[in-house]
């Protein structure tokens, strides 16, 4: 398999560094030439994923067009904000054979798209999956055990791409409920902020338990409306991916979160992180969208205005907390749309 993979910050990087470990020639782009340069003669990616060296068989291009006519699978691992940007870059050198994976979690703004629906909408003949869990690219990047989802409509490209990916240590399952799979990788990263703002401001591992419970349940309502599968939401793409991301020092959502709890500025807070921190663009679609189709998400509908309108963390803890009286399997029932 010629494998291209689109985006060379910490998971691209990562997961090129999974693939080169198969028998498959791949291929990693970025639009930044001196991160491709250090991969190319340092064998190093020092400001994504630091540590870690780089096969020599990772192979760097530097012209997109090359990179997209000589592959057979096109791996996309750009931030959220910069899939759509990259789909026109590459519309003119995709052939219908090629079979999209992406590894993007967000909701696109204004569209809330997901995804793999932007990847539809430029390349409606393409099969298209979506990879997803939790996995942090300091980890598969060092081979540790993961366990991971990869979704497709189509079950034989999903099938396809659990044979691609899969090695001893990187266990991948499959799912058709593209849906499911995308809302809960996207929306996880908004329970991930506000657990990282519960830490901040001193709480305890009890708020940061309510959050991710009720926070799962919120993701689900969300998710089951778009019509996802509810039982996705208990799998590695939803609960599995929220723990991770909820209680990891590896997750960016997370840490940007703690340092606003801390008192940061929301500037501040990504400026330090450096990395995409996607919760913050996917808590304004997220509170949009549910605006929008009457979905109850009163953790991002907080944090929105945390991180929107310069609410006070502290005081937003204390408004959800005092929130009316509800019943638990009622209020967050999975199964009633
Ligand atoms: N890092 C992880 O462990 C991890 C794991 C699973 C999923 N993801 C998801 O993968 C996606 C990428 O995350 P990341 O952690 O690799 O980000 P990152 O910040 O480490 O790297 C982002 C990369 O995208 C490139 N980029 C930025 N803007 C671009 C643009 N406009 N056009 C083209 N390229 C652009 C940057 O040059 C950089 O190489 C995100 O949606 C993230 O949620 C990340
Ligand atoms: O580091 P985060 O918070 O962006 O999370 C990365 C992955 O989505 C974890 O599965």
């Amino acid at each position: 398999m010629k494998i291209a993979v689109l985006g060379g910050g910490s998971w691209g990087t990562a997961i090129a560094v999974l693939l080169s470990k198969k028998s498959n020639y791949v291929y990693i782009w970025d639009r930044n030439a001196s991160v491709l340069e250090e991969i190319k003669y340092k064998r190093q990616n020092s400001k994504y994923l630091p540590d870690v060296i780089i096969p020599k068989n990772v192979d760097v291009r530097f012209d997109l067009e090359e990179t997209i006519k000589s592959s057979d699978i096109i791996v996309v691992a750009v931030p959220s904000h910069a899939v759509r940007e990259l789909c026109l870059k590459i519309k003119e050198f995709v052939n219908e054979n090629q079979i999209f994976v992406s590894l993007t979690k967000g909701i696109e703004e204004k569209t809330f798209k997901r995804m793999s629906e932007i990847l539809e909408e430029f390349f409606p003949n393409n099969n298209i999956a979506v990879l997803s869990g939790p996995s942090h690219a300091e980890e598969v990047s060092r081979d540790i055990p993961t366990a991971i989802v990869a979704a497709s409509r189509d079950e034989d490209t999903a099938l396809k791409v659990q044979d691609i990916f899969m090695t001893p240590n990187f266990r991948v399952y499959t799912n058709t409920d593209v849906v499911g799979v995308e809302i809960g990788g996207a929306v996880k990263n908004i329970i991930a902020l506000a657990a990282g703002i519960s830490d901040g401001l001193g709480f305890g591992d009890n708020t940061k338990a309510a959050l991710m419970t009720r926070g799962i349940a919120e993701i689900a309502r969300l998710g089951t409306a778009l019509g996802a599968n509810p039982m996705t939401f208990a799998g590695l793409s939803g609960i599995g991916d929220l723990i991770v991301t909820c209680t990891s020092m590896h997750s960016r959502n997370r840490r940007a979160g703690i340092l606003i709890g801390k008192g940061k500025k929301v500037e501040e807070a990504l400026s330090e992180i450096k990395m995409v921190v996607e919760g913050v663009n996917t808590t304004k679609s997220t509170y949009e969208l549910s605006k929008k189709i009457g979905i109850e998400m009163p953790i991002t509908e907080k944090l929105y205005n945390v991180l929107f309108n310069g609410k006070d963390a502290k005081e937003a803890v204390t408004e959800l907390m005092q929130r009316d009286k509800k019943d638990e399997i009622q209020y967050s029932s999975y199964f009633v749309r």
